[in-house]
């Protein structure tokens, strides 16, 4: 199967969303980064616009919660009918009972690792997750440098994935552009999240296209 590409809206012009989303048309779902100014330095969007998001968008939304408290908010979130949710398994008092409650509600379950979040602590409980995104930068800000040193996690993840034999996505955020999308799916990942590189570029649907042949090739897909 081919690679997943996620263009992140938190490079794109936020006045204009809707029009912003109908250039990234081609792209298997849009990345919503939801930041709380409190589980991350920072301040994006929240629950109204999301909804309005979900309402205009042409492709499926991959919700990104970067907030405090993700037991109490990511159920809100799978209410609006978003395609998945994903929640920081460091604001999480009991993950795999969040987990259950998105499936419960019809979206996917993804949970995120910051950069310095061991995987092993969670394998047992990759049945109950659709996505595994392992940040490849600290989450806070778009147009960060890719940390090369997130590659081994992302290899021991693919490997607990595979041998689980659970259908888990993996899914890579920060940092990901032409220079650094083949090093992430050689190293096991399968979904692409991608902000500056998209929409950074004059032609956001043709950045998509791009980025998806280059992560094709290097998985040998
Ligand atoms: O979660 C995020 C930041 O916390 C963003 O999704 C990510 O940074 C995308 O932006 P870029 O591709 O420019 O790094
Ligand atoms: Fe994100």
């Amino acid at each position: 199967m081919s690679a997943c590409i996620h263009p992140s809206i938190l490079s794109a012009d936020f006045v204009n969303l809707e029009a912003e989303l109908a250039r990234i048309g081609g792209a298997d779902a849009v990345h919503v980064d939801v930041m709380d100014n409190h589980f991350v330095p920072n301040l994006t969007l929240g629950l109204p616009v999301v909804e309005r998001i979900q309402a205009v968008s042409p492709v499926p939304l991959d919700a990104h919660l970067m907030i405090a408290d993700a037991d109490r908010w990511a159920p809100l979130y799978a209410d609006l009918g978003l395609d998945s949710v994903t929640f920081h398994a460091e604001a999480a008092a009991a993950p795999v009972k969040l987990a259950r409650e998105l499936r419960a509600r019809g979206s996917k379950a993804g949970m995120a690792l910051r950069p310095a979040t061991a995987v092993e602590p969670y394998l047992d409980m990759l049945s109950e997750l659709d996505m595994l995104l392992i940040m490849t930068v600290e989450p806070g800000f778009g147009g960060q440098a890719f940390l090369d040193l997130t590659l081994p996690k992302i290899r021991r993840a693919r490997a607990a994935v595979d041998g689980s034999g659970a259908s888990v996505a993996i899914q890579v955020d920060g940092g990901i552009s032409a220079s650094t999308i083949e090093r992430a799916a050689e190293a096991g990942a399968d979904v692409f999240v991608a902000g500056s590189a998209v929409y950074g570029a004059d032609d956001p649907g043709d950045a998509v296209e791009r980025l998806r042949v280059l992560a094709d090739r290097a998985r040998g897909a």
